[in-house]
């Protein structure tokens, strides 16, 4: 198992008092895996990652639960170690790729120096490795490119040069939070295919964010569902795309517009996402579930198996006569 987060609680304070922005999450990613997390804006997808990030806030608090990596407990780690963890054994592509990148730094020389803080190599052979590392992500004429500033470059450019330095150590676990959405619908393909490629050709686990459950068909060997701060359904994603356990899923399957046009933007489900300050009694979902039944309203429904490697947190899933 390269990842393994068990029952995480996070809690932010803020103006308003404390939010509870995960509730009892668990996921595992074996090696080679890809793992897709999915859910609507604020399902706590991003605080998922931060958390394994050790890149939370100051206001917020991992109050339970547990995060192994390749074996070691990363809730110990101080921030030195989590520092010196991000980037060489677990790399990370945001949604923005100028966040990642110094803008007043050559790409080939960023690349270069990043690549020497983490092999025993000189100036000049850091330099070409940097080179190839472009060729690596498709990048045409990586010479050229290498003396080129980041803001010279497209967004999808810039991109496969943040994908280049986070493969670059190289990272057991690749963290992509919305790493297509800025981009044009053509270009996130390529750059998801390249994500794909790199898992393939390197044996990397990946864990992909995204509200867009085209992509996870496209990419992903598993889903975890999110639905305010909780997994609602997680399996394999065939399975769960074809015959989703879940009412959330489903309603997200139907929102979507065309599993073969990725592009799109999802259409709304009906109903508002709950304040995770006042969270409803029983399940987050209940308000705006078709088959809202009445102990729905009442008691959360667990994360429980409902068949070989697929569970759902639903009261429809269970025997409850
Ligand atoms: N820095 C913060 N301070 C206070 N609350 C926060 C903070 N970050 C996240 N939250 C809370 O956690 C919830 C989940 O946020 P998160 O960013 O993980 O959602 P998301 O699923 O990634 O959404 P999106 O798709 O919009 O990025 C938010 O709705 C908010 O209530």
């Amino acid at each position: 198992m390269v990842l393994e987060m068990k029952d995480l609680c996070v809690d932010f304070t803020g103006m308003r008092g404390k939010v509870r922005a995960l509730r009892n999450v668990s996921l595992s990613i074996e090696k080679g895996e890809v793992l897709g997390v999915v859910g609507e804006s604020g399902s706590g997808k991003s605080v998922t990652a931060l958390s394994i990030l050790g890149l939370l806030g100051s206001n917020a608090n991992i109050s339970t639960g547990e995060i192994s990596y390749l074996g070691q407990n990363l809730l110990t780690l101080g921030p030195k170690e989590m520092q010196s963890l991000r980037g060489k054994k677990i790399g990370m592509v945001f949604q923005e790729p100028m966040t990642a990148l110094h803008p007043t730094m050559k790409v080939g020389n960023q690349l270069a120096e990043v690549i020497k803080r983490h092999r025993s190599v000189t100036k000049r052979q850091a330099y070409k490795l940097a080179v190839e590392a472009l060729k690596e992500v498709h990048i045409h004429d990586p010479e050229l490119v290498a003396k080129k500033y980041p803001f010279e470059l497209s967004g999808g450019m810039r991109q496969r040069i943040v994908i280049a330095l986070a493969m670059s150590a190289p990272p057991d676990l690749l963290i992509a939070d919305e790493p297509t959405t800025a981009l044009d619908v053509t270009i996130q393909k390529e750059i998801l295919q390249l994500i794909k490629e790199l898992n393939h050709k390197r044996g990397t686990s990946v864990l992909l964010i995204t509200h867009d459950l085209g992509v996870v068909s496209n990419v992903c060997d598993r889903v975890m569902v999110m639905y305010a701060g909780e997994v609602v359904e997680e399996g394999k994603t065939e399975e769960v795309l074809n015959a989703p356990s879940h009412p959330y899923t489903e309603a997200l399957l139907h929102a979507l517009p065309d599993l073969a046009d990725p592009g799109e933007p999802l259409k709304a489900i009906p109903g508002e996402v709950p304040d995770l300050q006042n969270r409803p009694a029983g399940c987050a979902f209940a308000s705006r579930c078709p088959k809202a039944m009445d102990i729905c309203g009442i008691s959360v429904p667990a994360l429980e198996p409902v068949s070989n490697n697929r569970s759902a947190a639903c009261w429809l899933r269970r025997d409850i006569r």
